[in-house]
């Protein structure tokens, strides 16, 4: 059998459950979240990627946020994969840290020993996942992505690579410029190499300079993180996006931190912006 059911609860009318499945890009057991609508008993509904941030799994997301109240409404299904390969066998940061290695995959495909075999989370988001859920779900194709710092970092920066795959794309308190923070640093040193050429390949900033594409975006960030000016760098992905006029609506939120509660408070709006795009 392809998914292994791990639980199943409903929610708001629809249906929030979790699967184990073999991933053959990370060549590991990987778990994640669905929830479906209500909707989705009776037709095709299209599908928010959600990518979680540093220490995650499939569950902050749907237990933290409240995403489901809306989705239900909407008619929108959401995917919570987790954040890296796991498993005994899966290398992890020697120094066994939150921000590299287990529950840091930063959403690349890494080049270097020992993280190539497993950690190939771009290929699991942007292909092997899809293409499963496309299969096995009652989902169109139609997609949308979303995610939270390490997490808003994946879906801006496979949302621009991507531009024909993903509707629009959202994020909360972003990594904006990996490229030149110490969490992204340390990541692309660990899985891409100290060779910096191919990290550009993964920073939202760099990436929106060179982009045709228009993809609407929206992001949120909370001017009283404790991440913000060191890690996270929003005035470089606004400056980038000014350069191109690339439609972003950035909303700096007097007051908020880097929480979930950050995220709850904002959660809704976000679905309603992707829902212009996902529902026609
Ligand atoms: N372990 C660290 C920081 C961990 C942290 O804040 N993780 C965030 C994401 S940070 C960027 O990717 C998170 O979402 N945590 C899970 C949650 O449910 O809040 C520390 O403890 O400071």
């Amino acid at each position: 059998m392809m998914l292994e059911q791990v639980s199943k609860t409903k929610v708001f009318g629809g249906w929030l459950q979790q699967f184990n499945h073999q991933s053959k890009v990370n060549n590991c057991t990987m778990r994640f979240a669905i929830y479906l609508p209500p909707q989705a008993a009776t037709q095709k509904v299209p599908v928010l990627y959600w990518l979680s941030g540093l220490t995650c799994t499939d569950e902050n997301v749907m237990q933290k946020s409240g995403i489901q109240r809306v989705a239900a409404e909407l008619g929108i299904a959401i995917v919570a994969p987790d954040t890296s390969p796991r498993g005994s066998h899966v290398a992890d940061d020697p120094e066994a840290s939150y921000d590299f290695g287990l529950g840091a995959g930063f959403y690349v495909n890494a080049t270097q020993a020992p993280f190539k075999p497993h950690y190939q989370m771009y290929s699991y988001i942007v292909d092997e996942l899809p293409a499963l859920i496309e299969a096995e779900f009652n989902v169109t194709q139609t997609r949308s992505i979303s995610g939270h710092s390490m997490g808003g970092h994946g879906a801006i920066t496979i949302g621009l690579k991507n531009s024909l795959r993903y509707q629009s794309i959202s994020a909360f308190s972003p990594i904006c410029n990996p490229i030149n923070c110490p969490w992204g640093q340390k990541a692309f040193n660990g899985y891409l190499g100290a060779d910096q050429t191919s990290w550009a390949e993964y920073d939202s900033c760099e990436l929106i300079k060179k982009t045709d594409a228009k993809i609407p975006m929206l992001v949120d960030q909370g001017c009283a993180d404790n991440f913000l000016a060191e890690q996270l760098q929003t005035e470089s992905l606004k400056a980038a996006a000014n350069i191109k006029q690339y439609p972003l609506t950035l909303r700096m939120q007097e007051g908020y931190d880097h929480s979930y509660y950050f995220i709850s408070s904002f959660i809704e709006d976000h679905l309603r912006f992707h829902a212009k795009y996902l529902i026609k």
